[in-house]
This record gives C-alpha cells, structure tokens and sequence, in this order.
C-alpha cells in the first residue's frame, strides 16, 4: 500500500509517500512558509502557499510530477494531542477530526495546523481513507504517578489537567531499535530515551513502555528547546499576569520566545554551538542550561527505571550534535557514563553505540523515523477495513 504521511507544522508541510510493504520512501517534501507569502530559501523547496489547501495542491503537482499517476491507499497523519481518548491510531471521519479540534488549546503550535491538514484533505480527496497517529499514545502507560499533577482533583477531572506526553510515535520506534541493536526483546528493555529536535522530551522506558516523559499536560513542560522554556516555576505566570500580560502574550514568550532562542537569540543548535564556539558567552550559557537541564531529567529516569541499561539520543540535535551529546555526557560521569570521543564524532545514518566499552552503560544514537512509523500504523488500521 502507498500513503502519503503528513506532519502539518503551523507553517510548514512535511509529506513523504511511502511504500509501507517494501518499507521505502517514493518521494518526499517539505513545504515551508505557508501563510507567509513568497520567499524559501531553494533547497529544493516549494515557496509561499497561501494555506494549508494551496501547500496540499503544491503536494499533489510535486507527486504527480516525480510520481506520474499512482494510487494512494491512504493518508496518515502526525496528530500530536490525543488526549485522554486515543490511546491508538484511528480512522478519521468527521467526529474524529472534530475532537482532534477541541484538543487545539493544549498543543497550540501542533494540533490547529493537523486539523488544517485533515480538512484539506478531506476536501480534495474525499474517498480517501485518513489515519491519525497520536504523539501522546504511546504514553498511555504511565502509570498514574507520573502523570498525575498535585493540585485539586477537581482540575482533572473538569478539564483534563494530567501529564499526557509527545514524540510517542518517535519514543516507541527508537525503543524497539534500540532494543534491537542491544539485542534485546523489546519488553526487556531498561531505557533513557532523548528526543531533541526543536521540540524536546526524554522518556524512562520499564520494560519497553513509556513510565515517565518530561512533556507534560502540553509540549512545553520538561526540557529547554529550540523556543519553548520547558520548565518554569509557575509563579512566573502569576506574576506576569497581574503585571498585565495576557493569556496570549504569556504563551508566545513561553512557546516561541523562550528556550535556546531567548537565551541566545538563536533556535538552531548549529549556529548556537557556532557562536558558543566562536566565543559567544549567551550561546554558551544557554548551551549549558540545556544540557544540565537534560543530565538531571536522565539521572531522575535511571531511577524511574530502576536501573537504565542504556542512552539513547535522537532526533535533529541528538542524532546529528557530538558537541551537544559531548555536553550531556560530560553531567553524567555520577552514572558512570563515558563517551568514546571518536565514536562521538563519527557521522552515520546507523543506530550505533557512543560510548567507551568501560562505561556503566552503553550510550546510543539512534535515528527516528516518525513517518515510517506512521505510514505502518496507518496501513494497519486501513487494511481490515478494506
Ligand atoms: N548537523 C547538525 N548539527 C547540530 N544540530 C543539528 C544538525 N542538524 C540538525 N540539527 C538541529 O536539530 C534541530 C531540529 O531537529 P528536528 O528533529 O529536525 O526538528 P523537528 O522537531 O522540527 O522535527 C535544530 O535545532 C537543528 O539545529
Ligand atoms: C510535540 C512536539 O514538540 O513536536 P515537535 O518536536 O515536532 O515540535
Ligand atoms: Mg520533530
């Protein structure tokens, strides 16, 4: 079966199609700067859509164009906020689509642009079968003392205040190859798992199941990111708030201003290991803040999991910055955590072991793939249908 994977960004379109029985990619795309006018940066890019249906129609006319004519079986979507409802990907309709909507106030960066993506979907192929993939279900399983909040009981059960947990898609799938390359059964698997991309979270693994994640009720709890602050004391919201701020302003500062942007004026890791190597003492600050940040979430996980049997880095950052692996590390020695600097530096598509053979555990790097996860998820729940 063919699909087509989207993972809908408030301006920008991800699509791969995906040939989910030989497990390989037929084309992909990124559409950027959608809702903001003309003017990408090349790349191989496609420029300006007006919104998500016009980024669709630029979709349709790259596939076509690379592809000719073909048949797709299905469409699968990367919908970050399931709630509480969906603990597994599902077949979209319109009620779904709507409680995906009603879902937007807790992942305000995410959600509005998936429900955008469905929409124009639905519209242009409407006979098309369309999955939703969550990024909060694969941490159905922690168990309630890790996603409970103490405060009144009353704001869980009116408004479904808990921790939920993101990248689960990405979670799952590195567990089971990180399992893999340890050789191990994936249910005996003991793990500390970093996802570090612009959006950032770390997940104890018990047993190959999620028992704790550092997002928390939205994406923005938990670790420091490319513009979200992760971790505050929410005091802070408090104050800002009899100070006059309102509810917008207080989330454009913590979701686009904050994390390695407001402490360095930059979101990209590169160019802030750049400056911080060129001297830049803001860039070196915040790198430091990240990385400490991050070494206590691991130390409080090797607990949460009584014993981590291993590392794991992943995504943009931690697949791709030896310098930011090298800072993380550099925290753990308490663990008995040692990279091999060679190892380290050593560029590789490969899930491939970082540390020296006399650390306490391995440490691993190994690359996600949402999209093949999702296009797997999305012929599976496809098939008995049809
Ligand atoms: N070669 C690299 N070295 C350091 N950081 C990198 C490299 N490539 C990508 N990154 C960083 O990865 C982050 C984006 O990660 P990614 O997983 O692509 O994000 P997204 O959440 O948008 O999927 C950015 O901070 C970027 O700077
Ligand atoms: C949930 C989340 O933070 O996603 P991303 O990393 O794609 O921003
Ligand atoms: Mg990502």
């Amino acid at each position: 079966m063919l699909v087509l994977v989207i993972n809908s960004g408030s301006s920008s379109l991800k699509y791969q199609v995906r040939d989910v029985a030989a497990g390989s990619v037929l084309t992909e795309g990124l559409i950027e700067k959608i809702g903001m006018g003309n003017g990408g940066d090349g790349d191989g890019e496609i420029e300006g859509p007006r919104d998500h249906a016009e980024a669709l129609e630029q979709v349709d006319a790259a596939i076509h164009a690379e592809l000719g004519d073909l048949e797709l079986g299905a469409v699968g979507h990367r919908v970050v906020h399931g709630g509480e409802r969906f603990a597994e990907p599902v077949l979209i309709d319109n009620e779904i689509t709507r409680a995906i909507e009603r879902l937007n106030p807790l992942a305000p960066l995410h959600n509005p642009a998936n429900v955008l993506g469905i929409r124009a979907i639905t519209k242009k192929w409407p006979d098309l079968p369309q999955v939703a993939v969550f990024d909060t279900a694969f941490h159905r399983s922690l168990p309630e003392h890790a996603w409970r909040y103490a405060v009144p009981d009353s704001l869980y059960t009116n408004h479904g205040i808990r921790r939920y947990g993101f990248h689960g898609t990405s979670h799952e799938y590195v567990t089971h190859r990180a399992a893999a390359l340890l050789d191990l059964p994936v249910d005996e698997f003991d793990g500390v798992i970093a996802h570090l991309g612009n959006g950032a979270s770390v997940t104890a693994i018990r047993g190959g199941k999620s028992v704790d994640t550092s997002m928390g009720f939205t994406p923005l709890e938990g670790l420091v990111m490319g513009t979200r602050s992760g971790d505050l004391d929410p005091s802070i919201l408090v104050f800002l708030g009899r100070s006059g701020w309102t509810p917008e302003d207080i989330d454009t500062m913590l979701n686009r201003e904050s994390g390695l942007k407001g402490l360095a004026g930059n979101n990209d890791m590169r160019s802030v290991v750049n400056a911080s190597e060129a001297g830049d003492a803001k860039a070196s600050m915040a790198l430091a803040v990240t990385s400490y940040r991050l070494a206590k979430y691991i130390g409080g996980y090797h607990v949460a999991v009584g014993g981590a049997k291993a590392l794991v880095f992943t995504a943009g950052i931690g697949e791709n910055s030896h310098q930011f692996r090298a800072l993380v590390a550099d925290k753990l020695g308490a663990l008995g955590i040692a990279l091999d600097a060679g190892l380290n530096s050593q560029r590789s598509k490969e899930p491939r072991v970082i540390s020296t053979p006399g650390s306490a555990i391995p440490v691993l790097v190994v690359p996600t793939d949402e999209e093949q996860a999702i296009a797997e998820a999305t012929a599976a729940v496809v098939r008995p249908a049809g």
